[in-house]
């Protein structure tokens, strides 16, 4: 390797850095000008407007890019041994005046693979690779590495111990953190490009220790597939989960900067369309839901829900002036079973049972009305002898629509089999200790009102999906279900313009004042203008958003580990396909519900027919700190491996034990320190969740302006979270308070504490009030 400032090299790379961005400000304009003309043209047929909607999103879309890659837009260039040479960046561009010559490969195309690949062992006809560091669009350095071993005298100038691009590597991991992760194009390492490249079909599990890169490499997998396969993904949407909202944030800005859009990111709360699901609840709650027993449970509570009294039903009916006639039990368990051996889901199979119990119904109807009263007495005034019933078929079918219409008996049919939603089901199951036992549910899942008032968990979501998937939804429910709430809104907007207007009626068909809109027409033209406007733009990602049957083109999961079993069936149902990419590390699994090995999680879904990829360096933590973390790991399974770190930092982390009455000052008086230590970076203090309020002031004390709460702004100087919060995440400087504590906080505390220990790129604090765990002290050597 040789960092190469000489002055006729980096004259050179500007003068070809300056056309590229010569090239990129035209294509820019060139954009700008068709997206403006796109917005100027107004009316036409509606092909002219689909059309219009279609440029606007293009060009749109390709503004956006050129501006995501105005920094860093080339940063490498490949020298072949014969002759050819390549310049890769971040996006593809080529010279038009020239019979479209590349001037820059996109980091994704395979041309531009060898800048990620070769090594001196295997150069790949590449003699000499270089990294080109830019700021802005001046070029400030160049880092060669020469890979023809020929040419560099076996100096040994060439890749290090399997790392590519190694100055340039360093810089990336020892610059300081800003709160939001930053794409890793320029040096992706030859294992993680295996992973990014990997084939499209099949489940791809990658697992890695932590800071081996495996959130980086999801991302960069996503804009690798979107780039090869844009035609089928951008219409059917990349998926990416992540495991909560404050690390959706955190890697948010890295796709933008990929420059790729159809990528959808949500966590497991936000899958199900209309509902958020974002209230905490305890592990062991969420670990209950998780479990795959609870789709017996479900099914046993929607057929709970299908009624059977012990007494007949006394309906009182308006056609026979308000008498009464019985319906009994046995005729209604008759119709139960007929309408459950339809096959149908339960809101779908509701008609079937409708028309036995309106049969059953009729013919009761039929003989309170229809009898003739002299049927038996032939000597009695009528002397047809023979069939008492004097209605016929189409008596029979009048009656039949008539008993459709009446109050009672469309009520007793919405008791007895009623049509629900999703949340209806479930919040009705949980809401109610008979009915968590008639379903073989835990009691513990009983939910208060206060509870249900504070809306959904995201372990509630995949029940959710579960229950849509029992009850069934077809345009018909749900035509349904909108026609009620239609219904709904018109009876508050009544009351709402009757309040007021006073008594003045309003008439909704009122024809001698056209300028009064009826209120059908204050609710509906409006909304429906709105419904059809939204529609036509939304983008692909906003429609999936939108649809729970949606079918994703692929899905990636990150933190994956910690998906319960049900969250994998809602997963695998968004993904028909099997089209997947799993990253996780079964050794940071924190949630009960989680996996302890990728086949468990698996095997139901796709057999053994997954591939597995591991991910063996670690890029974020120094050896110093993982050494620590190591005693950890070990204390967990002493056959797991943990990854080798990249680099060393020279900081040995250090440990303090004070007396508990001290801890909270010892605590302020670290975050001084290191807040101090951490310059430009971020400090991350992880707190047990139990001495969280106790603890957090002393860290606002030292440093008033630092983020806390429930998706605490990264962003800033000093951060504090809990474990299940720092998840994913990186600072520059961590401190871990009462290790012991987080240990003993969860049954799986220990892989809390390794996650804990892992999160930082620099320095490392432990703080406790006297005792460590045991795979600490053995580590720390006190
Ligand atoms: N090839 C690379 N070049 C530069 N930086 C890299 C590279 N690979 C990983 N990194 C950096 O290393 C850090 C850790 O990466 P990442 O968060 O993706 O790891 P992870 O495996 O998901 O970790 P964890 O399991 O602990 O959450 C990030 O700052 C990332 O940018």
């Amino acid at each position: 390797m040789s960092n190469s400032s000489d002055t006729a090299d980096i004259v050179e790379e500007q003068g070809h850095l300056t056309t590229l961005y010569t090239h990129l400000d035209a294509l820019r304009e060139e954009a700008s000008g068709q997206l403006q003309k796109a917005l100027l043209q107004t009316g036409g047929t509606p092909a002219d407007r689909s059309h219009r909607d279609s440029a606007t999103a293009l060009y749109s879309d390709r503004i956006a890019q050129y501006g995501a890659v105005e920094n860093g837009l080339c940063f490498g260039r490949l020298d072949f041994t014969d002759g050819e040479r390549r310049y890769v960046g971040r996006i593809g561009i080529f010279d038009e005046e020239n019979d479209y010559e590349p001037l820059l490969i996109d980091w994704r195309a395979p041309a531009s693979r060898p800048f990620y690949l070769a090594t001196a062992a295997a150069p790949d006809g590449v003699r000499r690779r270089r990294h080109i560091r830019t700021e802005g669009r001046a070029v400030t350095g160049l880092d060669d590495e020469v890979l023809d071993l020929t040419e560099a005298h076996g100096t040994g100038r060439g890749a290090h111990d399997g790392v590519t691009g190694e100055a340039a590597l360093l810089s990336a991991l020892n610059a300081t953190r800003t709160g939001r992760m930053k794409d890793i194009v320029e040096t992706i390492q030859a294992e993680q490009d295996h992973v990014i490249r990997a084939d499209l079909g099949g489940v791809l599990v990658v697992q890695g220790g932590p800071g081996t890169g495996k959130t980086a490499v999801a991302l960069h997998r996503a804009a690798y597939l979107l780039y090869t396969h844009r035609q089928m993904l951008s219409s059917r949407v990349v998926l990416i989960v992540g495991p909560n909202t404050t690390f959706l944030k955190y890697i948010s800005q890295v796709l933008p900067s990929l420059a790729e859009t159809g990528v959808l990111l949500g966590t497991m709360g936000d899958l199900f369309p209309g509902v958020v699901a974002h209230r905490e609840e305890p592990a062991e709650i969420a670990a209950l839901k998780g479990r795959a027993d609870m789709v017996d449970v479900l099914a046993a509570a929607v057929r709970d829900r299908q009624r059977v009294p012990d007494e007949p039903l006394t309906l009182h009916l308006d056609m026979l002036d308000g008498a009464a006639v019985l319906l009994e039990p046995a005729v209604i368990e008759d119709a139960q079973e007929r309408a459950r051996r339809s096959g149908k889901l339960h809101n779908l199979a509701r008609p079937t049972f409708d028309t036995e119990i309106i049969h059953a119904l009729s013919l009761v109807v039929a003989d309170t009305i229809g009898i003739d009263p002299y049927a038996d007495d032939p000597l009695g005034g009528d002397d047809a002898p023979g069939d008492p019933q004097l209605l016929d078929e189409a008596d029979l079918a009048e009656i039949r629509r008539e008993l459709r219409g009446e109050a009672e008996v469309l009520g007793a049919l919405d008791w007895l089999w009623p049509i629900l939603t999703p949340q209806q089901l479930v919040a009705g199951l949980f809401a109610s200790d008979q009915r968590l036992a008639a379903a073989g549910a835990s009691p513990l899942l009983k939910r208060s009102a206060k509870e249900t008032k504070d809306g959904w968990t995201p372990a509630d979501v995949p029940l959710l999906d579960e229950a849509a998937e029992l009850l069934g939804e077809d345009e018909t429910v749900r035509e349904i279900l909108a026609e009620r709430r239609r219904k709904q809104q018109i009876a508050y907007a009544e009351g709402a313009l009757e309040i007021a207007f006073g008594s003045r009626s309003i008439d909704v068909e009122d024809e001698d004042d056209p300028e009064l809109l009826s209120v059908t027409d204050l609710l509906e033209a409006d909304r429906l203008a709105e419904r059809h406007d939204e529609e036509e733009k939304l983008t692909p990602a906003e429609r999936a958003a939108a649809d729970r049957k949606w079918a994703f083109g692929h899905v990636i999961v990150d933190e994956a580990q910690e998906l319960s079993a049900m969250a994998w069936r809602l997963l695998m149902r968004r993904c028909p396909s099997r089209s997947m990419t799993v990253v996780g590390d079964v050794a940071q699994t924190g949630d009960l519900g989680g996996a302890a090995a990728w086949d468990d999680a698996l095997k139901p879904y796709v057999g053994d027919r997954w591939r597995l990829r591991e991910l063996t360096v670690n890029y974020r933590t120094p050896t110093e700190i993982m050494a620590v973390a190591a005693g950890v790991l070990a204390g967990i399974d002493p056959a797991l491996e943990p990854p080798r770190s990249v680099r060393q930092s020279g900081i040995d982390p250090w440990v303090r034990g004070v007396p508990p009455a001290r801890l909270a000052e010892a605590l302020a008086e670290a975050v001084e320190v290191e807040a101090e230590a951490a310059g430009d970076g971020r400090l991350g203090v992880i707190l047990p969740t139990g001495l969280f309020s106790e603890l957090a002031p002393a860290v606002l004390k030292a440093a008033p302006d630092a983020a806390v709460g429930d998706e605490p702004e990264l962003s800033s100087r000093v951060v504090v979270l809990t474990v299940k919060q720092a998840k994913g995440l990186e600072f520059d400087g961590v401190i871990v308070v009462d290790p012991q504590r987080l240990v003993d906080e969860s049954p799986r505390g220990a892989n809390d504490l390794y996650v804990a220990l892992t999160r930082a790129t620099q320095r490392l604090g432990i703080l406790h009030p006297g005792t460590l765990p045991d795979s600490l002290y053995a580590v720390v050597g006190i």
